[in-house]
This record gives C-alpha cells, sequence and structure tokens, in this order.
C-alpha cells in the first residue's frame, strides 16, 4: 500500500506526477493558503506533510498522530517547530542548493534596481516626465568597485559574492557565525565584525537564517552604523530586521535607500510605510521565484517526503535534526 501524504500547496506538474506514483496524495483546495489551524484539521492519517511556510508546531503534529516526514518546500524552514519535531521523532527536510543561483540573481537584482533607481524612473518615464537633461537629483550611485557587506556567508551568500567581487569587480566583506578562510582565498573575501561591515559598506546584504539569534538583527543601533549614502540590501526574512527602525533610518536619512524582499508581516499592508518610499525598492518574496527553480524546489521536496517514507534516507535533512536521523 502507498502511503498516505499530506500537500498542502499547489505543486508543478512534474512534482504533483512524481508523487502519485508513490504515494497516496490529498490536496488542499483552498481558499488561499492553508493555515496551521486548518492543516490541523486535515493532516488526518497522513505519514507525511509537504508544506511552504505553514507553521509545524506541536498542535498540528499531535492532530497527525501517523506523521513521520515533513518536507518544507523552501530552504528557510524557520516555519518548523524543531524541538517539537525532534521529540516527535518526525524528520524535516528543506530544499537548499536548488536555488541559489537564483537567490542570488534577485539579490543583485534588487542591489543593482536600489542603486540606479530603476523602479522609481520607470514610473517617471511611463509618467510622461521625462524632460531633456537629468536632474541631478535623480542621479543613483554606483555599484562596480564599491564595498558590498554580506551578512550570513552561507550557500546563497557565496554565489552572490562571487556575482559582485567576478562581475562588478566589488570589494566583498563578510560577517557569518564562523569564518571560512577557503572561500576568503576562492573570492578573495575580507571577513569582518558586524560593526566594522555596517560601518565601512555601501551596500549591506542581510542573508541570514531567522533564527532566536538573528531576529531583530537589525535593529536602530545597526541602523545608525551605515553610512549615509549606503543600501540595505535584505532577502533572508522579514523577521531579521526591526522595520520601525528600518523605517526610522530611511525617513531620517541615516542610510539612501533600501530593497527589499522580505517583511516582517507577509504580504505587505498596502498602506505600510516603506510603499510610500521612492528610495525603497520592494518585491514580493520572490527570491527563488523563477519557473525552472520552483520546478527543482517541488521536485526536491517531493524526493526528500518519498525517500524518507520509504525507508531511504532524505538527502536535505534540516541540519538540527541530522544527528537523530542519519
Ligand atoms: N527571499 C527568498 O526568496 C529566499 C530567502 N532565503 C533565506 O535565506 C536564508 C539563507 O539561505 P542559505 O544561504 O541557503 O542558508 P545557509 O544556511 O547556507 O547560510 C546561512 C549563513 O548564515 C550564517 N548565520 C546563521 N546565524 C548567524 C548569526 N547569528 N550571525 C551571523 N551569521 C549567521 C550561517 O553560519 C550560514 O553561513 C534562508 O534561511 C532563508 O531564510 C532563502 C531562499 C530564498
Ligand atoms: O526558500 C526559501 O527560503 C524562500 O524564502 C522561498 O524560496
Amino acid at each position: 500500500m502507498k502511503p498516505l501524504v499530506y500537500i498542502a500547496r499547489e505543486l508543478p506538474e512534474e512534482a504533483a506526477e512524481f508523487l502519485e506514483q508513490h504515494c497516496e496524495c490529498r490536496y488542499w483546495q483552498g481558499p488561499g493558503d492553508i493555515t496551521d489551524a486548518k492543516l490541523a484539521e486535515e493532516v488526518g492519517e497522513a505519514e507525511g506533510l509537504l508544506v511552504t511556510g505553514t507553521p509545524i508546531h506541536e498542535k498540528v503534529l499531535a492532530a497527525g498522530p501517523n506523521l513521520r516526514v515533513v518536507a518544507n518546500l523552501s530552504a528557510g524552514y524557520n516555519n518548523l517547530d524543531l524541538q517539537a519535531l525532534k521529540e516527535r521523532r518526525i524528520v524535516a527536510t528543506h530544499t537548499p542548493y536548488v536555488l541559489d543561483d537564483t537567490v542570488a540573481d534577485l539579490a543583485m537584482a534588487l542591489l543593482l534596481a536600489s542603486a540606479r533607481r530603476v523602479p522609481e524612473l520607470d514610473r517617471l518615464v511611463k509618467a510622461g516626465q521625462w524632460k531633456k537633461g537629468m536632474d541631478a537629483e535623480l542621479y543613483g550611485l554606483d555599484v562596480h568597485h564599491k564595498r558590498l557587506g554580506i551578512i550570513g556567508m552561507g550557500r546563497i551568500g557565496e554565489v552572490v559574492a562571487r556575482r559582485a567581487s567576478l562581475g562588478f569587480e566589488m570589494d566583498v566583506a563578510y560577517y557569518n557565525r564562523r569564518r571560512k578562510p577557503e572561500a576568503e582565498e576562492r573570492l578573495g573575501l575580507t571577513y569582518c565584525g558586524l560593526e566594522e561591515l555596517l560601518s565601512t559598506s555601501d551596500f549591506v546584504l542581510l542573508l541570514t537564517p531567522l533564527t532566536p539569534e538573528t531576529r531583530h538583527l537589525m535593529d536602530e543601533a545597526q541602523f545608525k552604523l551605515m553610512k549615509q549614502n549606503a543600501v540595505f540590501i535584505n532577502v533572508s526574512r522579514g523577521e531579521t530586521v526591526r522595520e520601525e527602525a528600518l523605517v526610522k533610518a530611511l525617513e531620517e536619512k541615516w542610510i539612501a535607500g533600501a530593497g527589499l524582499d522580505v517583511y516582517e508581516q507577509e504580504p505587505v499592508s498596502p498602506d505600510h510605510p516603506l510603499l510610500r518610499m521612492d528610495h525603497v525598492v520592494t518585491l514580493p518574496h520572490i527570491g527563488s521565484a523563477t519557473a525552472e527553480t520552483r520546478i527543482n524546489m517541488a521536485m526536491s521536496a517531493a524526493k526528500n517526503l518519498v525517500n524518507a517514507l520509504t525507508g531511504q534516507s532524505p538527502l536535505d535533512i534540516v541540519p538540527e535534526l541530522r544527528p537523530y536521523f542519519l
């Protein structure tokens, strides 16, 4: 008999077909995105769950007595209560590596768009406001040969660093939980403390996971350290930044601008002050959202789910749970 799995989101055809071959699949039918409360109602006898971002905590796990695996269709897994999973001996997986290039491209796109004011000037042209001779107040900032400070030099951080260093000849500095001498050598990176990184970088890119240590890592004190002509880019999770502090930093011109893919509340409220600022580029959490990469991520999550249910070791067990399942 095939194991029963509950799929809490839409999947590309390839991944759905693969899962159907190996599992009996039940799907969330909507409306809208599933909530943790709804998931607790739906899980029933399922042995496996496939989710993106839905909070998975004790109440959800307790509602599914047969659960053996939670496959998270994303690289970040801050939606998972790891302690509850560990106590119930339920393995959890994520989808690293397959999205690194795509997310790094998006980080560079945000950096370039913010520095060269691409969305703002696009709006100006389309509004028929292009006058001959460009006002100096619309000039942007150079990217090439500037200093990029990356906070969180992991898989994606390294791919961004390669683009910035080799492509744009930027001077790349980084701050990380641990130093990476091999990457320093290969990519010409400079390691520095957080304060030094913030006070010397022209662009600051946040790329850490969301954890209790990184929650509100960027607060008033950190924005105050940044240079007045520096730009802040966030591609990690919204809650790594105290948004109120970012708004203040932008309103009071402690920094020159920001490029954001993620927010404390998603979708961000339409009346959020950040959306009224021309010097802020806002994207709707699309770091990995290309057709090709979303298929690869879905296949990765599906294979992890099937492996776990058929007694093979899943490839991408979240690091904190590996010691208990490998
Ligand atoms: N905007 C988007 O669509 C996407 C966002 N992400 C976010 O990016 C994050 C990073 O992804 P990866 O590079 O794959 O993860 P990773 O685990 O390879 O890298 C994270 C790095 O952050 C460092 N780090 C962790 N805590 C830290 C701390 N307190 N201080 C300094 N450094 C710390 C780690 O040592 C590691 O080097 C994900 O956890 C996710 O939240 C990932 C993919 C897409
Ligand atoms: O993978 C992730 O962590 C995302 O945020 C979406 O791709």
